[in-house]
């Protein structure tokens, strides 16, 4: 059937095994188109599919998934995997309640060993994978794709330096499309391009074509994969080499007549793990992908034609921007202010801060263990540290900000941008739990901004702090459009606020949780109940004054988080259990994310706010006061 699409007839990937280069090329050209289709409705992360569709397919023909193992690093490119794996009726659901996970994940397909999102596992699961089949004597390939981006954690390396001691079975496809969701940093990405466009390279490419290209056709072939072979010896990686890795490349990976045959060669590899060194561009294959700063990372749902996306149009400005603005507004007031992100530049507005102070900026790439503490280093030497990083991946350097930050009790503040709930990103990048781990350290300043004005006085507040360490949460997404001050003034350390008075019920809020309890107040008013509302404004130190007045002056008594369980409401129990006020029969609640992780499985709050809306505070008040919500309180 020439005419029918050839991915129509590719369900799985044995569907490919009998196919040719010249079929093999045809089908990634469909599953790009399919890609760009899908994504086009959903949104997404579209520039890292598009950069590996070759390599996809390649894969899949030469290693016999799922029996061979195949794991993706950060798993964001994994589109064009889901659509060969069996899942192409689905992938119009990617990242919506029931649908699709954007990333790879263990209970959606057997083609997904093992899940991601956060960048740099692969390999570390990967060897994992291998010494597993080595203990049950199974001889199956194991294979590890990793990005540029990615390769800068420390993690990889971990992983890296115990590999030839662990197996012989693994193959990591070092994915080298000379970005990260920025242009990538460090010394890594420079030994990359090295070895990509090094001299010896060059000429041996050239060598080798022009051996090939005058050799009668059916050798021509040979003499190319000689070529790509000789390549690598010459060029050689060494660095990985040094490591036990056999290192073959640089490979075109677009090139499918001789990525398969030189994928073929590195699973015959059977005396030491083998590293590919993959070449690829981010957003091959649509131009708009490809004209593309950032190589169309991230989209949201566009217009295929003209690339045109459909953002929603907001007359706040976004955390995001209040956060680098004011940053930049309080640095040029004190030059001792410098920023660190880890390789998250424009998803923490210090791309910003970057083009006002770019010598004060440190991208120190996917590193978030260093980026702590390098900032520990900073402030310990009399700077004045502001690390950005979200509050998922601030989880990936939580040993350092105790060991490194808090015990010596340094001056670092951190941002930490994307706390609560993220929507399509699902649970792997949820900020629920910075509540809990950053305030159960002692001394830590822990924060939360209601609204954008909030955040920029946490901001200044943070700044003055020079004798411990600080943080301040923020949500994903845009503000609630109220006026920020041209110079926000700090706040006093510990110290919440009324914001509205009552008598019966106390809504103790955290937050961003605010206008939602404002809104509760309003409902309980409409049912004869009068509620005070508060805004807490620091989980640590707590307002132990406030709190225990409000334990004293009201009957029932509700605290609102968009946090995990263990974070603020644990906190103000524990104030209180401590200092008797629960003695005398206070009622209480604490409302707080639930004990789920949110994601496509779960949707039950990765849009919603998770039961902690204003219905959800109300009925939770009416409910601890023992008066029946005859009907859902409607705020
Ligand atoms: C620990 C961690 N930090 C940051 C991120 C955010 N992030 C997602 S993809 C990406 C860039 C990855 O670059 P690379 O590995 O080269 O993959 P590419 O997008 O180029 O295919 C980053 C920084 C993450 N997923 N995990
Ligand atoms: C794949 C990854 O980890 C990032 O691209 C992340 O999805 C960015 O999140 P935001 O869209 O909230 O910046
Ligand atoms: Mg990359």
């Amino acid at each position: 059937m020439p005419d029918t699409p050839l991915l129509d007839q590719v369900h799985f990937p044995a569907d490919t095994r009998g196919f040719d280069i010249p079929q093999l090329r045809r089908l990634a050209d469909e599953l790009r188109a399919e890609t760009i289709d899908a994504v086009s409705t959903t949104g997404g992360h579209l520039g890292a599919g598009l950069g590996v569709v070759e390599l996809t397919v390649a894969l899949h023909h030469v290693f016999e998934t799922p029996k061979d193992i195949l794991i993706w690093d950060v798993g964001h490119q994994c589109y064009p995997h889901k659509i060969l794996t069996g899942r192409r009726d689905r992938i119009r659901t990617l990242r919506q309640p029931g649908g699709l996970s954007g990333f790879t994940k263990r209970s959606e397909s057997e083609y997904d060993p093992f899940g991601a999102a956060h960048a740099s596992t692969s390999i570390s699961a990967a060897l994992g994978f291998c010494a597993a089949r080595d203990q049950k004597g199974e001889s199956n390939k194991v294979v590890a794709v990793i990005g540029d981006g990615s390769m800068s954690a420390g993690m990889a390396y971990e992983a890296m330096n115990n590999a030839a001691e662990t197996t012989k079975q693994l193959v990591v496809i070092l994915n080298d499309n000379d970005m990260s969701i920025a242009p990538p940093v460090g010394g890594m990405s420079a030994y990359l391009a090295k070895q990509v466009s090094g001299g010896a390279y060059r000429n041996f490419r050239r060598f080798g074509k022009s051996v090939a290209e005058h050799l009668p056709r059916p050798f021509r072939n040979a003499a190319r994969k000689a070529e790509e072979y000789a390549r690598g010896m010459i060029v050689g990686g060494t660095f990985f080499e040094e490591l036990g890795f056999y290192y073959v490349g640089p490979v075109d990976g677009h090139d499918m007549e001789n990525l398969v045959p030189i994928l073929k060669n590195a699973a015959a590899i059977t005396d030491r793990p083998v590293i590919v060194h993959v070449v690829t561009q981010k957003g091959k294959g649509y131009a708009p992908a490809e004209s593309s700063a950032d190589k169309l990372h991230a989209v949201a749902k566009f217009d295929v034609v003209s690339g045109q996306q459909s953002k929603s149009i907001s007359n706040a400005p976004s955390y995001t921007k209040v956060f680098g603005t004011e940053l930049i507004k309080r640095a040029h007031l004190d030059p001792s202010i410098v920023a660190i992100t880890a390789a998250m530049p424009s998803g923490t507005g210090l791309d910003l801060f970057g083009q006002a102070f770019p010598e004060r900026t440190y991208d120190v790439g996917i590193a978030e263990q260093h980026a702590v503490t390098f900032a520990a280093g900073l402030a310990a030497d009399g700077m004045k540290p502001v690390c950005a990083i979200y509050s998922t991946f601030l989880q990936r350097g939580y040993d350092q900000v105790v060991h490194d930050v808090a015990i010596q009790s340094l001056p670092v503040r951190f941002a930490m941008d994307r706390a609560g709930l993220v929507g399509a990103d699902g649970a792997t990048h949820a900020g629920s739990f910075d509540i809990g781990f950053m305030g159960a350290l002692p001394g830590m300043v822990l924060m939360a901004a209601a609204d954008e004005a909030d955040l920029a006085a946490m901001i200044a507040t943070s700044l003055e702090i020079d004798d411990r360490p600080s943080a301040f949460r923020y949500p994903r997404g845009d503000g609630v459009g109220v006026e920020i001050p041209e110079l926000a003034a700090p706040l006093e350390i510990g110290k919440g606020r009324i914001v509205r008075e009552g008598t019966t019920v106390a809504i103790l809020s955290l937050g961003t949780r605010l206008q939602e309890s404002l809104k509760a107040a309003d409902a309980l008013a409409a049912r004869g109940v009068s509620a005070t509302v508060a805004d807490a404004r620091f989980a640590k130190p707590l307002d132990a004054d406030m709190i225990l007045r409000l334990a004293r002056e009201h009957e029932c008594l509700i605290t609102v988080e968009e946090g995990a369980m263990g974070g603020f409401g644990a906190f103000v129990l524990q104030l209180l259990a401590g200092k008797g006020a629960l003695d005398a029969g206070l009622k209480i609640r604490t409302l707080c994310l639930p004990d789920v992780f949110q994601d496509q499985d779960n949707p039950v709050a990765m849009y919603a706010t998770a039961g902690l809306n204003a219905e959800h505070i109300a009925a939770a008040a009416l409910q601890a006061l023992g008066v029946e919500a005859t009907r859902a309180v409607r705020a």
